[in-house]
């Protein structure tokens, strides 16, 4: 396929971090074609905080995946800088669901691992990574095994080594759905501040929860069922930096009713059920 080419800006650089141009995607499940993401299309400024959310199965995964360079691309293009998104790379940071720390590595030796992988000398990538871990609220751990930490402190340690590498885009697949509502909402704010306080750069967030996805970005990406496509894009309207105070407010439960009746409508649908 021939290389395509981003838009620019006056400065020369690239506009958008990322970007979809008609993106489609399907597997072959058991010799069938399924087709999980049709015609998707969204520019994402340098910078900026999106979330993705829509109906299970809708091909948020999917989406975020081929942004890694972990998936293929049926059709479409899925640019990066302006440039044909490659294979995973260092400029990109994974967050999944369920930590992925070393479980025979300290907590400090997992937060370097990343800057360990990129050949930074060793005595320099430990410094960075107990910066992280300061930051993250894990001074004093630096010597624990993952196993003597809670489930929140483990996902802490875990946005800390993404962090560390300063990855120009952080792909983030539910990092909080396997915590206690308690400790999900804490995390919520810690990682508002943690990318606020690192320049954290540009995030694609995927999220089963509505409040989540509003709280936490700037703008909202609704899919349809699958197969996925462009249900619409919300700009979230709360100033920054977010107090959790916020989603007690008309405005955010009014934000959430909207998103959530755009989804309820799409779930109805690939049931084949009528609304109301
Ligand atoms: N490697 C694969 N091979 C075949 N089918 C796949 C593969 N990966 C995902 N799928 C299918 O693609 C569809 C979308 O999956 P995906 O995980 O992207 O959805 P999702 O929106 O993230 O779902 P959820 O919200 O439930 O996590 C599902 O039907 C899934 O079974």
């Amino acid at each position: 396929m021939a290389a395509v080419q981003g838009a620019v800006n006056q400065a020369g650089g690239p506009a958008l971090k990322l970007e979809a141009r008609g993106l489609h995607k399907h597997f072959i499940k058991r010799g069938q074609p399924l087709e999980v993401l049709r015609d998707i299309n969204f520019g994402i400024a340098p910078g900026e905080f999106v979330a993705v959310v829509g109906a299970s199965g809708c091909g948020k995964t999917t989406l975020l995946r081929m942004a890694d360079g972990l998936e293929s691309i049926s059709a479409g293009s899925l640019l990066i800088d302006g440039q044909e998104r490659t294979d995973p790379g260092p400029d990109r940071g994974f967050v999944f669901q369920q930590d992925t720390l070393m479980p025979w590595r300290t907590v400090l030796k997992n937060i370097a691992l990343g800057l360990e992988l990129q050949g930074k000398p060793k005595r320099a990538g430990l410094e960075q990574a107990r910066r992280f871990l300061e930051v993250v609220g894990l001074a004093g751990f630096e010597q624990h095994y993952p196993h003597e930490l809670s489930g929140g402190m483990r996902q802490r340690a875990n946005l800390a080594r993404a962090f560390c590498i300063e990855p120009e885009l952080l792909l983030m697949d539910e990092p909080f759905a396997a915590l206690d509502a308690q400790t999900r909402e804490i995390m919520q704010s810690e990682l508002l501040r943690i990318w606020e306080r690192t320049a954290g750069g540009t995030v694609l967030f995927i999220t089963h929860q509505i409040d989540e996805a509003i709280f936490l970005a700037d703008r909202i990406i609704v899919l349809t069922a699958r197969p996925g496509r462009m249900k619409d894009i919300i700009d979230v309207p709360f100033a920054r930096p977010r107090d959790l105070e916020v989603k007690r407010t008309a405005e955010f439960g009014a934000l959430y009713d909207h998103i959530w009746k755009m989804i309820e409508e799409e779930v109805r649908v690939s049931m084949g059920m009528r609304s109301g």
